[in-house]
């Protein structure tokens, strides 16, 4: 065995990892036993067994985790991260409920998430932007591309913001990820084909979060994850689901009832607020239906 290092996890599947170590390189590494607690963007106490492989020792404390569960499974998306960017489009139609479990999972991990409206160039983008209207109207920032139509513009607004950070990119299918990351990261299909060798697999390659560096310094990073589609929010206690939502919360604490639930209680501040106009219908349904979910007991 050589000497401990730390590394970078860009890939996992199973117990099977590729770690890369400082200078850049890619190894293929197993946990020790069947522990494979380690995921995308972790960093590890790690050992080369090997020219090739090597043995993860130890994880190292974590920043953050982004994940979804279920009621049957824990899902992660990366550890570590940054930033979340949450990419919809003018079409298709993206779902409401969806983004907004995106951004209380962020919200519930401490990562700052910001929206990126794609396919401003066509005549749907109206519709678009009204339906994200309330989200701006929370704070939350807003970006409007069009990552086919002006991709120069669309560089120029996307690097200053995602430079020496690990960025997570997700959003429905169809939306522009693939426009997005080709545009960022001229050889992500080489960088694809070099992380599954090191792993020496050319499967799993869309069933998993995919590492792409923008820069040669490796300061830069962008990070793909499928499964925007399930979005799962079961580590979040009902209770807490309010807590999450920034237009939730200025209304916190001043209901009648110190556990209010918002959904029926009188001298509830949330109800007036939405009443008032001050909470957009829409989010206050998905709320409504995320609470339903989240109170019910598990099938299982
Ligand atoms: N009009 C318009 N079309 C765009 C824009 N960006 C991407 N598209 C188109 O939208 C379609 C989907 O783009 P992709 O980048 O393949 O989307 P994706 O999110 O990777 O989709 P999946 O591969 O299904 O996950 C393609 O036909 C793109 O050419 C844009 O800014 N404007
Ligand atoms: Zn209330």
């Amino acid at each position: 065995m050589k000497p401990a290092q730390i590394g970078l996890v860009v890939r996992g599947h199973g117990r099977h990892y590729v770690v890369e170590d400082e200078n850049g390189e890619r190894v293929h590494c197993l946990t020790r036993g069947k522990k494979s607690d380690c995921v995308v963007g972790d960093r590890v106490r790690w050992q080369r067994s090997s020219d090739h492989e090597g043995v993860i020792d130890k994880l190292e404390p974590r920043r953050n985790l982004l994940f979804r569960q279920d009621e049957w499974k824990t899902k992660s998306f990366a550890a570590n991260l940054d930033r979340l960017l949450v990419l919809v489009a003018a079409e298709p139609q993206f779902s409401e409920s969806q983004l907004t479990r995106a951004l209380i999972a962020a919200d519930s991990a401490g990562i700052t998430t910001d929206i990126l409206l794609n396919k401003t160039d066509l005549p749907q983008a109206e519709a678009a932007r009204q339906r994200l209207a309330p989200y701006k109207a929370m704070g939350q920032r807003v970006l409007e591309l069009s990552l086919k139509g002006r991709p120069d513009e669309a560089r120029e607004t996307l690097m200053p913001l995602l430079e020496n950070q690990a960025t997570l990119v997700l959003g429905p299918s169809g939306t522009g990820k693939s426009t997005l990351i080709n545009l960022l990261v001229p050889d992500a299909g080489a960088q694809v084909g070099e992380i599954s060798q090191a792993l020496n697999s050319g499967r799993h390659t869309t069933t998993t979060t995919q590492w792409y560096w923008l820069d040669d310094r490796r300061e830069t990073a962008l990070l793909d994850s499928p499964g925007f589609q399930e979005f799962g929010l079961r580590q979040i206690p009902a209770p807490e689901l309010a807590s999450h939502m920034a237009d939730f919360k200025p209304f916190l604490g001043e209901c009648r009832f110190h556990n209010c639930s918002h959904r029926h209680e009188p001298g509830c501040a949330v109800l007036t607020a939405v009443e008032a106009g001050k909470i957009s219908p829409s989010r206050y349904r998905i709320y409504d239906e995320l609470w339903q979910e989240l109170s019910s007991p598990p099938r299982y």
